[in-house]
């Protein structure tokens, strides 16, 4: 029993649909559905009913679907009524439960019911939300591994390793005055290095994680009208940025989310790079770098005829960015006699710190010649196919500076224990066990569950 409200919210998206769901959550919930249908509501029936206001007159007909608490999706009570999808007949049937002792439930205010009752665990709840905002395929995967429990399947048998090594630690701490060794120190310090290695593994794993949902964060950089706006448009296919033969034309950020065979990528075109410029543009630049700073991968368009030219402005900027991809454009404007290879073999020489980087693309973003192969290259970058194959699961920022906090802890208890203090290393042990409960939610601060499930979507 629980003295929760009964919670009721529109289901479905707003707007008119071809069946729309208002649902109940709570210990009313049922009273609430069977007054509405005015029948008696068998637990996992689907009952055709009509849906009744206060004066006995009829607001909609439809299914009314009941589920007993624990065996519903949040652990509680629900009921589901299923009507014409109209914003008018939800409001109106929302408005009778709201009349009749539900209250209007906060976003995400199910999923949160469902994680406190037990139904999921926070990663997973989360995990909900990036299931419904998944923009492609490969994410909307990913995160129905996460919500299976894949991502939290591997933080709960981390933690378990912690917790047998805190155990092995406190006991040794109970006979402070033998040497460790005579403890059983060596096999604690190969369970330590081997909880070591599979934090690294999961951290691996939930950066990449972190990369299917927000998908790849790509800036498109390089000197003055080297045709970066141009190759945005060709990009989104669309003329969205305006391009002239003007040097520093573009000055704001430009935001532009395409798709390459179903594959998302965040595209921003942003204000060429070089010495000087105006007030606006030197701005523009300052924007430029700061976008870099967040970027997974930069374009870096140079002009063809002289690559050279603008590079040193550009290096310094994307240094720190993890990936680049480097496009001669202008294809078009070389002697015809211009052999593709060689011009883009010349360009690592040119800029030696790069020269592990693959080979430039030669292209034209005016023409389209090459567009192709950037295509193929961006959606390889973007897909990271290799993830596929190996259960790759959807992750947050949240998790990831967990598992980072645990490493970091870990590395301490490792250093502890080198020294033999074993009060240190208890106490190390211990924050970096904490930190991974933090990620499933066995561990939390209540502004955290807020924070978390404010951001989902209403009915959610
Ligand atoms: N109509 C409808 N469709 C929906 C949902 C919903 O709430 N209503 N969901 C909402 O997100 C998702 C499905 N999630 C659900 C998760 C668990 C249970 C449930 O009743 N679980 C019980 C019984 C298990 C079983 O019989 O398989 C349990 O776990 O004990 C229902 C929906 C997507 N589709
Ligand atoms: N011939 C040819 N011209 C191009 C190509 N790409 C861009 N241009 C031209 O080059 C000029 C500059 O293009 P933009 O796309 O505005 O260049 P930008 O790099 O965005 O320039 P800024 O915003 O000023 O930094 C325009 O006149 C384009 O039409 C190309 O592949 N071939
Ligand atoms: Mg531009």
């Amino acid at each position: 029993m629980t003295d929760r409200d009964t919670i009721a919210a529109i289901a479905t998206a707003p707007g008119a649909g071809g069946v729309g769901i208002v649902r109940l959550s709570g210990g009313h919930a049922r009273a609430i559905g069977e007054a509405i249908a005015r029948r008696t509501l068998r637990p996992r029936h689907a009952h055709h009913a009509r849906f009744h206001d206060a004066d006995g007159s009829t607001l909609d007909d439809g299914i009314a679907l009941y589920f007993a608490g624990p065996a519903s999706y949040t652990g509680e009570d629900v009921v589901e009524l299923q009507g014409h999808g109209g914003v008018a007949v939800m409001q109106a049937l929302l408005a009778r439960c709201c009349a009749l002792g539900a209250r209007i439930a906060r976003p995400g205010e199910f999923s949160e019911r469902a994680f406190l009752e037990g139904r999921l665990d926070l990663a997973q709840a989360e995990a909900v939300a990036d299931l419904i905002a998944a923009g492609d395929a490969r994410a909307a995967r990913a995160a129905r591994r996460a919500l299976d429990g894949e991502f939290s399947r591997r933080v709960d048998a981390l933690a378990a390793d912690l917790l047998a090594i805190r155990v092995h630690v406190e006991a040794a701490i109970d006979f402070a005055d033998e040497p460790l060794d005579t403890l059983g120190g060596d096999a604690l310090r190969k369970r330590l290095a081997a909880a070591v290695d599979a934090l690294d593994a999961l951290l691996v794993a939930a950066r990449r994680g972190r990369r299917l949902r927000d998908g790849l964060h790509a800036v498109i950089v390089g000197p003055p009208n080297a045709g970066k706006s141009s190759l945005l448009n060709a990009l989104a296919g669309s003329d969205r940025a305006i391009v002239t033969d003007i040097a520093g034309t573009t000055r704001d950020l430009l935001h532009e989310v395409v798709r390459i065979d179903g594959v998302e990528l965040s595209l921003v075109d942003t204000a060429g790079l070089r010495e000087g410029g105006d007030t606006i543009e030197r701005e523009g630049m300052r924007r430029a770098h700061e976008e870099l700073a967040r970027a997974d991968l930069a374009i870096v368009v140079l002009d063809a005829r002289d690559p050279v030219a603008g590079c040193e402005a550009v290096a310094d900027a994307i240094a720190a960015v993890p990936q680049r991809l480097w496009i001669l454009n202008k294809a078009d404007l070389l002697a015809s006699a211009t052999d593709p290879d060689a011009s883009a073999s010349s360009l690592p020489a040119a800029i030696p710190r790069f020269g592990d980087d693959r080979p430039p693309l030669l292209l034209s973003a005016l023409s389209g010649a090459g567009l192709d192969g950037l295509h193929a290259r961006l959606k390889a970058l973007a897909g990271d196919e290799s993830a596929e194959g190996t259960g790759a699961f959807t992750a947050r920022s949240r998790h990831v500076d967990a598992l980072e906090r645990a490493a970091a802890e870990l590395a301490d208890a490792g250093g502890h224990l080198a020294h033999e203090s074993l009060d240190l290393a208890a106490e190390a042990l211990r924050s970096a066990h904490d930190a991974l409960g933090e990620i499933t939610g066995r561990v939390h601060a209540d502004d955290l569950l807020g924070h978390i499930f404010s951001s989902f979507c209403i009915g959610k």
